[in-house]
């Protein structure tokens, strides 16, 4: 029989009638005749109500106590679940990570997954039971708790999928499927039946929260196909798959945002690998993740470099940004809070000249200053003044006609 693993987030699992509408789902999945795998998070706005419990306590929990307590929400979601599967009349079993031997290693927060022991999974699965597994969580060797980062109960979904070789891994969330663009932002975005891993890759990592990044990259890697679907209905949803061949050709094949960013620039510091590597060495020792870099010639000695990063790492950014100003004689150090990034991707400009002009004709048609750019084969992304982003995004979705 073949296995399915099917996901379902927070949106899924939000009340005792949402809980209800999942046991169906997955009750329908068995008697269908697959063996089915179910992977749950915790309800909707729970883990952020477990962040803001610790924050009430200290501004600065460590990683180890946030993971004892952000793992809990999962816990409540797997029983309900097979209590309501039990309640149809189908065999369950709940399992957390720990008990399943869900192996990660110890960063704490943000862990990744090592090694995922079957045993457990399929013994209940010969047993005829339907398996239910929290997600987000994991343990380390030693019987740490450990969280994977927010969201990543798709990638405990993905690496479940690939552990049991499953045929593949369906995704249930509150929208059905995956959009050319945020819905909540573009609201004559439309449904894709298909998207490439390298373009879902793409769209995950500049912004499109629908999938967790690391569950696409696990999926490409493993070529395990993802179908993203949703929990309210049983309509096909979107495939995220290898195949290129499939799939109609576009030029284009979805925009992308982001809104939590924000720009430092060194300007006029003299032209020296030396000088460029000591910056952004300074920036990566401090644990702060540069985004998008731009360099700028003001003559064939001197630069200004600009360089993105997370608005809450802003200040900290800006602080070791001035101070290296100093050393370095730079003019000036400045920056700007809140800037956005906007992503045009599709594997289609791989071959075909002429999508960057076309995206910087239609932004300054619409009086969209872009402040840097920086491109792929397969993704140019533009950072733009915050109070910008949505106006850039509509304009991008209707130029490209997606
Ligand atoms: N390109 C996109 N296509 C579909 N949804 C998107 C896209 N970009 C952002 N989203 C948002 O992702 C949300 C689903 O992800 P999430 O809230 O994490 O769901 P879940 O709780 O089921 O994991 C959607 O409600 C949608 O607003
Ligand atoms: N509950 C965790 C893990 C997760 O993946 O949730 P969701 O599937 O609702 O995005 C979080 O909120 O981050």
């Amino acid at each position: 029989m073949s296995i399915i693993v099917q996901k379902y987030g927070g949106t899924s699992m939000a009340n005792s009638e949402c809980v209800k509408n999942v046991a169906e789902k997955v009750v329908n999945a068995k008697l269908r005749g697959h063996d089915v795998v179910v992977v749950v998070s915790a309800p909707a706005g729970f883990t952020d109500h477990l962040v803001s419990r610790a924050k009430e306590i200290t501004d600065k929990p460590s990683g180890r106590e946030l993971d004892m307590i952000l793992a809990t929400g999962e816990q409540i979601s797997i029983s309900l679940l097979a209590m309501a599967i039990k309640a149809l009349g189908e065999d369950a079993i709940s399992f957390t990570s720990a008990q399943v031997g869900i192996i990660t290693d110890g960063n704490h927060n943000k862990a990744k997954i090592e090694a995922i022991n079957t045993d457990k999974l399929l013994k209940a699965l010969g047993e005829g039971k339907i398996v239910i597994i929290a997600g987000f969580q994991g343990v380390t060797k030693d019987l740490e708790i450990t969280t994977l980062g927010r969201g990543g109960s798709d990638t405990s979904a993905v690496a479940i999928g690939v552990a049991l070789d499953a045929a593949e891994v369906e995704i249930y969330t509150d929208v059905d499927g995956i959009y050319t663009a945020d819905p909540r932002v573009v609201p004559n975005a439309h449904k894709m039946d298909y998207i490439t891993f390298d373009e879902m890759l793409e769209m995950a990592g500049s912004g499109a929260k629908v999938l967790h990044l690391r569950s696409v990259e696990l999926a490409a890697k493993n070529n395990m196909p993802i179908h993203l679907r949703s929990s309210f209905s049983d309509a096909i949803g979107t495939y995220v798959l290898d195949e290129e061949d499939k799939m109609e050709h576009v030029l284009v094949r979805g925009v992308a945002h982001t809104t939590n960013n924000a720009k430092i620039t060194i300007a006029n510091i003299d032209n020296t690998s030396k000088n460029i590597a000591l910056i952004f060495k300074t920036i990566s020792d401090a644990n702060i993740n540069v985004d998008v870099i731009t360099q700028n010639y003001i003559n064939i000695d001197r630069i200004t470099i600009s360089f993105t990063v997370a608005q809450e790492e802003y200040d900290r950014a800006l602080e070791l940004s001035k101070d290296l100003g100093r050393r370095l004689k730079a003019d000036e150090v400045y920056g700007n809070e809140k800037v956005a990034k906007v992503c045009i991707i599709g594997v289609g400009m791989k071959s075909t000249s002429g999508v960057a002009s076309r995206v910087f004709t239609c932004l300054a048609d619409h009086n969209v200053a872009i402040d840097m750019v920086s491109t792929s084969d397969i993704n140019i992304t533009c950072v733009v003044n915050q109070d910008d982003y949505a106006k850039a995004v509509i304009a991008i979705h209707n130029e490209f006609e997606l």
